[in-house]
C-alpha cells in the first residue's frame, strides 16, 4: 500500500514517532465515563492502529483527506461505518454520537482554534479530549493569569475544562517535520457543567476584554456597560490577563445586573 502524500494546505505533517504516539493514546482514560473515542485527522493511523487494539471504547475516525481515507479504508477494512470522509469542523455529533465521547487527535495546526471552539460548543459530550497542537496553542490553553500567553483561548478553555501539559514532541518526530515544536495536551471536563452566570455574556466579556488587552477593563469593556454604570468592582481596574476563570464570571454577574 503506497503511502499518503502530504499535503501542507491540510497540515498533513505524519507522525513517525511510535512512542510519542504510544503515550498520546495511553493519556486517555475510558474510566471517566464513555465508551466512545473520536480521533480527528487520523491520517495514515499511527494513532488508530493503537486506539483500535483498545476494546472498552469504540474508534471512529474523521478525516477529510480523500487519499487518507482510501488508505485506512484499506487498512481496517473492520472499521466500516466508523471511518467519515469529511470536514470535523462541519460535523454534526448528534448523528453518529448519542452518549458521551473522547476527541483524539494529532491535529491539523492551521485549524487548531476552530478545533478547540468546536470541542467547546460540544462540552457537554465530550468530556476528554487529549490532542498534539503546535506548543504555543499548548502552552495558551494551558497558561495561569498573569502571563502574555493568558488569551481568550486559554480563559474559555479552562472555564470548562482542567488542562494538563502532557509533554512536547520535536520536529524530527514527523514526516514532513514541522517548522514548529508540538505539545501534547490533555482536557479533562469540569465537574460543574454550568459557570454560574449567563454564559454567553460572559464569552462577550471575555472576547471584548482581551481584544484589548492592555486597557483596563474599565475602558475595554465600555463597549458591553457603560462606563458611569460600572460601579466599584475593583476587577475594573485591572487588565484582562490579571483575571482568572472565577474572576471573569464574578465580573460577568457583575455586568449582567447593570443591564
Ligand atoms: C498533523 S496530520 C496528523 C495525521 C496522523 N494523525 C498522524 O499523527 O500522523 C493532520 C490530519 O488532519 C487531517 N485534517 C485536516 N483538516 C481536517 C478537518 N477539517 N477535518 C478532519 N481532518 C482534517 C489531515 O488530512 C491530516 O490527516
Amino acid at each position: 500500500m503506497s503511502n499518503v502524500r502530504a499535503k501542507k494546505h491540510l497540515g498533513q505533517h505524519f507522525l513517525t514517532d511510535r512512542h510519542a504516539a504510544a503515550r498520546i493514546v495511553g493519556a486517555l482514560r475510558p474510566a471517566l465515563g464513555y465508551d466512545t473515542v473520536l480521533e480527528v485527522g487520523p491520517g495514515m493511523g499511527v494513532l488508530s492502529e493503537l486506539l483500535l487494539r483498545h476494546t472498552d471504547y469504540q474508534t471512529w475516525l474523521i478525516d477529510i483527506d480523500a487519499e487518507s481515507v482510501q488508505y485506512l479504508k484499506d487498512n481496517y477494512p473492520q472499521l466500516g461505518g466508523r471511518l467519515i470522509h469529511g470536514d470535523f469542523l462541519n460535523l454534526d455529533f448528534s448523528v453518529h454520537f448519542p452518549g458521551k465521547l473522547a476527541i483524539i487527535g494529532n491535529f491539523p495546526y492551521n485549524i487548531s482554534s476552530q478545533i478547540l471552539f468546536k470541542v467547546l460548543e460540544e462540552r457537554d459530550r465530550v468530556p476528554e479530549v487529549v490532542g498534539m497542537f503546535q506548543k504555543e496553542v499548548a502552552e495558551r490553553c494551558a497558561a495561569p493569569p498573569g502571563g502574555k500567553e493568558y488569551g481568550i483561548l486559554s480563559v474559555l478553555v479552562q472555564a470548562y475544562y482542567h488542562v494538563e501539559y502532557l509533554f512536547t514532541v520535536k520536529a524530527g518526530a514527523f514526516n514532513p517535520p514541522p517548522k514548529v515544536l508540538s505539545g501534547v495536551i490533555r482536557l479533562t471536563r469540569n465537574a460543574n457543567e454550568t459557570l454560574g452566570c449567563d454564559e454567553k455574556l460572559f464569552w462577550r466579556v471575555v472576547k471584548a476584554a482581551f481584544n484589548q488587552r492592555r486597557k483596563t477593563l474599565r475602558n475595554a469593556l465600555a463597549v458591553i456597560v457603560p462606563k458611569d454604570r460600572m460601579g466599584e468592582n475593583p476587577l475594573y481596574d485591572l487588565r484582562a490577563e490579571r483575571l482568572s476563570v472565577a474572576d471573569f464570571v464574578q465580573l460577568t454577574n457583575d455586568i449582567s445586573q447593570q443591564l
